[in-house]
């Protein structure tokens, strides 16, 4: 073979080896891809999230306490939600810093968050787009902010959903607060936290009313029982790393800039466009009944907390002692039937309602709720002061001027 024959030959020999390596190469990339789970179910869409460029800045100012000596530094996540929002603002009016995380999902309305996170900015309290489970973004945060405090109410809520889509709750309600522990375990300083847990980890217990010391270990919905799992894992995160962590259960929570899901909520909502109601009853037409608890208790009741929170004990992701691990009820203490919220909106709307009562569906719904609060009252002086009347007559206001005219509550809470 002549010189230039056999450069020819190494020339096609190692461009067929190039040509074979490629193939090889695209794939196991393919393959990669093939294999790799797409999350079809995830709640939260994989949307790229345009963060302005001085976000960085703007967590910065936003944590930082304004009028009050010793004010505290906290990250809310969930600000852009019905209670985040309320707490949100009420921590900012007493001076304290004050940075929402919220995800902006379309489990209901996301227009309805977007006007939440406007009465934020009014209220200057920044909110950052993003999802408790980014670890990165997280860690960031901490680092920015600095935060003394979390008030965790990022979460799936909804008890019937769950049936529809229990993936977005193991997400949100597992997978993100374990997420949101590991960040807060690593932090420096550790912050104490304060996370809402729910009425329904009672499920079935039949001993009213609820005490923080009766059995939750019937959850009748994997909302519920995503819940309980939250309150034991919180535990694990107290005994490991000595974070200090308060467990909130909410009582069926209702008030101005509720959540459309919720039923006094589309009660109003289908009553004003004359359309039939369904109205749950229990087996020999037993009542159905809920301890509702107006917002404004929730958000004292949430202050309360966070105001008695002792330290987190660890650092560097070290235990360095005993820390403190709370659960309290937060309810109103007496309970109302559904078939009474719904003759209250009848008088406040002036409609009358398409009422159909029905059997209660296998649905994960529980049949009452009713909470003692006395453990709460004792350690941060909780009391709940709105019944339901009063406080729908504020939600119906605000619904009214929300929905139906372009009036001043639209921007204030
Ligand atoms: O306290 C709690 O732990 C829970 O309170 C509410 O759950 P729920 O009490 O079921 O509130 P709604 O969904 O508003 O239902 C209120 C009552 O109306 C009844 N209902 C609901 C829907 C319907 O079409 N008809 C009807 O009679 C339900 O059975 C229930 O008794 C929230 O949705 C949960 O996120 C929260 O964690």
């Amino acid at each position: 073979m002549d010189k230039s024959m056999s450069n020819r030959f190494r020339y096609h020999f190692s461009a067929t080896k190039l040509v074979f390596w490629t193939c090889i190469f695209l794939g196991l990339v393919f393959l990669f891809f093939l294999h790799t789970p797409q999350h079809h179910s995830d709640p939260v869409p994989r949307r790229r999230i345009l963060r302005s460029p001085d976000w960085e800045s703007r967590v910065a100012k936003s944590s930082q306490p304004r009028s009050r000596a010793g004010g505290m530094r906290v990250l809310v996540t969930g600000a852009a939600g019905f209670v985040g929002t309320h707490v949100s603002a009420a921590l900012r009016r007493r001076g304290d810093g004050v940075v929402g995380l919220d995800n902006f999902n379309s489990y209901y309305d996301p227009s309805l968050k977007q006007a939440r996170r406007a009465v934020l900015e009014r209220a200057e309290v920044f909110v950052v787009e993003g999802d408790v489970n980014d670890a990165g973004l997280l860690r960031k945060l901490f680092e920015l902010g600095k935060f003394t405090h979390v008030m965790h109410l990022a979460a799936q809520a909804g008890v019937r959903y769950a049936m529809k889509n229990p993936a977005s709750y193991v997400h949100s309600n597992i997978a993100g607060l374990v997420a949101l522990f590991e960040a807060c375990k690593s932090a420096d300083p550790q912050p104490a936290i304060v996370w809402a847990s729910s009425s329904s980890v009672y499920g079935l217990n039949t001993k009213v009313p609820f005490s923080e010391k009766d059995r939750t270990d019937q959850p009748s919905s994997l909302y519920a029982a995503t819940k309980k799992a939250g309150e034991e894992i919180a535990h694990t995160y107290n005994h490991i790393y000595g974070l200090s962590i308060t467990g909130l259960r909410f009582f069926t929570v209702y008030g101005p800039w509720g959540r459309p899901d919720m039923a006094y909520f589309f009660f109003t909502k289908d009553m004003l466009k004359g359309k039939p109601i369904h109205v749950f009853e229990g087996p020999n037409h037993f009542t159905v009944a809920r301890d509702f608890t107006y917002i404004d208790d929730i958000v004292k009741g949430c202050l309360g907390a966070l105001d008695t929170v002792e330290k987190s004990t660890g650092s560097g992701g070290v235990k360095k002692g005993k820390a403190q691990l709370r659960v309290y009820n937060l309810g109103n203490t007496s309970p109302v039937p559904v078939g009474k919220l719904v003759n209250i909106l009848e008088k406040l709307l002036k409609v009358k309602a398409k009422k159909v009562v029905m059997p209660m569906p296998a649905n994960g719904d529980v049949l009452f709720t009713h909470a003692n609060i006395s453990q709460a009252q004792r350690d941060f002086g909780y009391r709940p002061t709105t019944d339901l009347q009063s406080g729908l007559k504020k939600f119906v206001k605000w619904y009214l001027d929300y929905y139906h005219s372009d009036g001043a509550l639209k921007s204030s809470l």
